[in-house]
């Protein structure tokens, strides 16, 4: 039997509805308007489009977004006292400064000035560490709409085996952690794993998050799992005419689809959730910040 396709995209717009409606109630009973700052140092046309399209869809939603777009040279001071001022901004509840950053700026320094409350990727070592003791923290948003679709297909996670293949600190070591949250026996693999193959073979669930385009093949996927694919890669696509490109994930979809259970297609599958999640984090800071319950099912 062909993989379920989870649709990312779909999942996404019922996110947004929801985050849209808990905004409507904060505007209407409490006259507050959430806010989001996102920060972009230096030029690269990918984080422009990317950068543009979270404003888009935060208005969308009814919240009012801030751009901050700063030239490649700036200085980290000035980037801190940027970010400072946001801190103290009534008006922000959220802040997003785009990754990665120019090669003269400490990215941990810059991530850890952002007041944690306020951290709505979940970067900042206080919500790092309240994550990893299963405190109330700012969730990563790939790994919570990964969660998201995973609780949406299996009901309860309880008892399954998953493997994380990838440690970075923005996707691999949160995802682990939600997923040891949700009560899965949980692997991380990585490019120094012995028999990885072997490993993932073990896998009811397969979060891929390498930055390796198609490194995963469907036979290493036991057969019924459920398979998400966090990569966005672009490559060349010669077929499709001259100078045309396509998106790939870290799994290979084809092979993958046809033995998995259920899998998450690139693009429309973690993209987009990635994208309602920020929003979402949007909502529930500003709700903490002030003192009001949080909308249900957006948080972990
Ligand atoms: N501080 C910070 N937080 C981030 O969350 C962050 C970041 N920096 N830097 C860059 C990456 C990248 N990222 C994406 C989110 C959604 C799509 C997305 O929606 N992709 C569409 C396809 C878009 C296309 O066609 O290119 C999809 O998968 O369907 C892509 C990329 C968030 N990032
Ligand atoms: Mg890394």
């Amino acid at each position: 039997m062909p993989a379920k396709i989870i649709d990312g995209k779909a999942f996404a717009a019922t996110v947004r509805a929801q985050v849209a409606e808990h905004v409507t109630k904060l505007k209407d009973a409490h006259g507050i308007t959430p806010g989001l700052a996102v920060v972009l140092v230096g030029e690269d046309p990918a984080s422009q489009v990317y950068v543009r399209s979270k404003g888009k869809q935060t208005v969308e939603v009814g919240m009012k977004s801030v751009e901050h777009k700063l030239d490649a040279e700036t200085s980290e001071a000035d980037l801190l006292k940027v970010i400072d001022d946001l801190n103290n901004d009534p008006e922000i509840h959220g802040i997003l400064v785009q990754l990665p950053l120019p090669k003269h700026l400490d990215e941990d320094l810059v991530i850890n000035s952002i007041a944690p409350e306020k951290d709505v990727d979940g970067f900042h070592i206080s919500n790092v560490g309240l994550l990893g003791t299963g405190q109330k923290s700012m969730v990563p948003c790939t790994p919570l709409g990964c969660l998201m679709m995973l609780r949406d297909h299996h009901g309860s996670l309880s008892g399954l085996d998953a493997v994380v293949i990838g440690r970075s600190n923005i996707v691999g070591k949160p995802m682990a952690q939600l997923l040891l949250g949700d009560s899965c026996t949980v692997t991380i693999a990585h490019s120094r794993t012995k028999d990885l193959a072997d490993v993932v073979r073990r896998a009811d669930i397969v979060v891929a998050a390498v930055g390796r385009p198609e490194m995963v093949p469907g036979d290493w996927i036991k057969p019924g799992a459920t398979v998400i694919d966090v990569g966005i890669n672009r490559l060349d696509a010669p077929e499709k005419g001259d100078g045309k490109t396509k998106l790939v994930g870290d799994v290979h979809y084809e092979s993958c689809a046809a033995v998995a259970g259920a899998i998450t297609p690139v693009p429309g599958g973690v993209g987009p959730m990635t994208i309602a999640c920020l929003l979402a984090n949007t909502v529930t800071a500003c709700c903490r910040a002030n003192g009001l319950p949080e909308p249900e099912g957006l948080t972990a």
